[in-house]
């Protein structure tokens, strides 16, 4: 299986690690022709105006549409702006996910957190140390969007048929239930490409 991470800008790096940890080898996406034959892109952590304009410099802003319009995509906390539907205040980016979000929500960096979540679809029941940094918060969903985490009334782990977001940093943690879960819908989505 090949998975690729938007490597432009942020925390691309430890997503590459965690799922090197987990026995797959991540390939850096930079331009349109590193997204060929990718079964699944992760969108990283970062500074989402900054992502947003050096995609749009190289046309990848267009080539990520078409790539998440049918497959799998997981948006890490800017990476889940990029797929929002809805941004207060600003245009949307790739507007794939039926949500709407407001960006830095939680605070500045000096007041990230660590907070314990209870995430649909990970491989036991064990509390997940969500990492927020600058998080954006999910407004509002449509219904095909399946919350799979909350904090409090706030959703902070997402997913729509393919896509996937989640509000905090699963590549910070050690943790890799989250990167295990991505990947089973990666291979999920392969197999059933492979079926016709
Ligand atoms: N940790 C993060 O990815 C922060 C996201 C950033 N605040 C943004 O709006 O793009």
């Amino acid at each position: 299986m090949r998975i690729g991470i938007l490597a432009l800008q942020g925390a691309f790096a430890e997503h590459v690690e965690m799922l090197g940890a987990l026995g797959t080898r991540a390939e850096l996406v930079r331009s349109c022709a590193q997204l060929e034959g990718l079964d699944g892109l992760i969108l990283p952590g970062g500074e989402s105006t900054s992502m947003r304009r050096l995609a749009g410099q190289s046309g990848l802003d267009v080539a990520l549409r078409d790539f998440g319009a049918s497959r799998p995509v997981w948006g890490v906390c800017a990476g889940l702006i990029l797929l929002a539907a809805r941004v207060e205040g600003e245009a949307p980016f790739l507007g794939l996910m039926d949500m709407g979000v407001a960006r830095n929500a939680y605070g500045r960096q000096q007041e990230s957190f660590v907070s314990g979540l209870s995430v649909d679809g990970l491989t036991d029941s064990r509390p997940y140390p969500g990492v927020f940094i600058r998080a954006p918060r999910v407004l509002e969903t449509g219904p095909c969007v399946k919350v799979l985490a909350r904090r409090g009334d706030a959703p902070v782990a997402l997913r729509q048929g393919h896509l996937m977001a989640t509000a905090f940093h699963p590549e910070l943690t050690g943790d890799g239930r989250v990167h295990a879960c991505f990947l089973d819908l990666c291979a999920d989505r392969m197999r059933r490409g492979l079926a016709g």
